[in-house]
């Protein structure tokens, strides 16, 4: 295993570098805490994607993952298409310079506003998350003189294995339309003049390392598509969500070839001859993707060792979230001679004590130094806040030897600037 996720990261000089850029030299230029991006890394990750097929297979980037219009922008020269969860990522990608024809719109939520701003653009389709859903889209299709292209998301009742705050595809959960209750929502969608089924879809959950829910839920959503066929609801696509995990520390996830693979077989075996979709967020965009932080304080204590960095819970959640692990490694490699490495919880500055951002690691660190956070490239600029006051990150992206600014640092006066003080 090599030992950095991110493929374009590599140590020279007891140094790191990602690409043909130093990562000490951007601390110093641009501060701390700071998300750098690798474009190589983008392509790759998006190649991986990329399978030969005897049909159209749109892959559809998930939005939220990071939503950065020079990320949306760049996958939106692959070809890509886009799937959006709120009026703001759609007008996002639209900034970026997508085309409306190549956005879906996802989640359980839509409001008559975002639907009425969907439809006016545009979008290829709309998955719909409930039968009060359909109602609405009717209505709003209806006044509007459209028909509103849709898909209903299934809620396949399939385990994803993974952690439950990222699983969607159970019962419990608030996504998606049972799977028993299918055939009926379709029979009553094409009963409603302002729609058009154009396909089905699901999305089990996030960071999956195994294909066998993927294969449970897609036989169980092919086996719908097989009946609703039987009740002369034919469609154009089958959309198979996203939630393609990748490595943080050991994991070994399926490639994305290999998931592409098994629903082009089973989509053969059942003689279907529908364009496929994916909805990937994190496999596109994590492991292009690190932060920068630098260590304020060491603060040993008698029980445990403190680093006390400038990134907090605000800047990076996942710690705090999920109690995701995420690798830390000093830039600088320190000679064991001058650094010992000792075992140290990585901290911010944030007033909560789920501010962490590692726990228990063995690091060899001073007061200075910068660290990097691995595998930041996926939720976590986008989950980023203005809590405590704290100004988000500012984000580069790498490209060779090229260094773009892609999002400056908050300013102190952004803070406030859309507060009032009464007269
Ligand atoms: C509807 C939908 N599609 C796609 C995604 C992207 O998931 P991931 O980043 O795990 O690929 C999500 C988030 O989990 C989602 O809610
Ligand atoms: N925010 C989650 C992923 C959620 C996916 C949203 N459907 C994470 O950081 O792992």
């Amino acid at each position: 295993m090599t030992p950095y996720p991110i493929t374009t990261l590599r140590r020279e000089n007891q140094t790191l570098v990602l690409e043909n850029v130093g990562l000490k030299k951007l601390a110093a230029d641009y501060g701390t805490p700071l998300y750098v991006y690798s474009k190589a890394a983008l392509s790759e990750a998006w190649q991986a994607w990329q399978v030969p097929a005897d049909r159209p297979i749109h892959i559809c980037y998930a939005v939220k993952a990071n939503s950065n219009i020079a990320i949306l922008n760049f996958f939106a020269r692959q070809g890509a298409f886009f799937d959006t969860v709120s009026q703001g990522e759609i007008a996002r990608v639209l900034a970026a310079g997508a085309p409306a024809h190549r956005v879906v719109f996802s989640g359980v939520a839509k409001s008559v506003k975002e639907i009425e701003f969907a439809l006016n653009e545009g979008i290829h389709c709309f998955n719909v998350e409930s039968l009060a859903e359909l109602d609405r889209l009717h209505a709003v299709a209806t006044r509007l003189g459209k028909r509103a292209p849709i898909s209903l998301r299934i809620n396949p009742d399939v385990d994803a294995k993974t952690h439950p705050y990222i699983s969607t595809g159970l019962k419990e959960n608030k996504f998606g339309i049972d799977h028993t209750e299918a055939l009926a929502a379709y029979q009553y969608a094409a009963s409603l003049s302002g729609l058009n089924i154009i396909g089905i879809d699901y999305h089990i959950g996030s960071q999956l390392t195994s294909l066998t829910p993927y294969l449970d839920a897609q036989n169980r959503l092919f086996g719908l598509v097989k009946q609703l066929a039987e009740h002369g609801i034919t469609l154009e696509h089958i959309d198979l969500g996203g939630g393609l995990g990748v490595r943080y520390r050991d994991e070994v996830p399926p490639t994305a070839a290999s998931l592409v693979e098994q629903a082009l077989n089973g989509l053969r075996e059942a003689g279907f001859n529908h364009a496929l979709m994916f909805e990937p967020g994190r496999s596109l965009v994590a492991n292009a993707g690190l932060m920068l932080t630098e260590v304020e304080y060491l603060k040993p204590t008698q029980h445990k060792n403190f680093a006390i960095v400038d990134a907090g819970m605000n800047d990076l959640i996942r710690p705090a979230l999920y109690e995701a692990w995420m690798q830390v490694v000093n830039i600088d490699e320190h000679d064991a001679s001058a650094v010992a490495a000792q075992h140290y919880d990585v901290v911010g500055p944030v007033c909560e004590s789920t501010d962490w951002l590692a726990k228990d690691r063995e690091l060899a660190v001073q007061a200075g130094d910068v660290l990097a956070v691995l595998s930041a490239g996926a939720y976590c600029m986008t989950m980023a806040s203005n809590y405590n006051s704290r100004q988000r990150p500012a984000e580069l992206l790498v490209d060779g030897s090229t260094v773009h600014v892609i999002r400056e640092r908050d300013t102190l006066a952004s803070l406030w600037a859309d507060e009032r003080i009464p007269e």
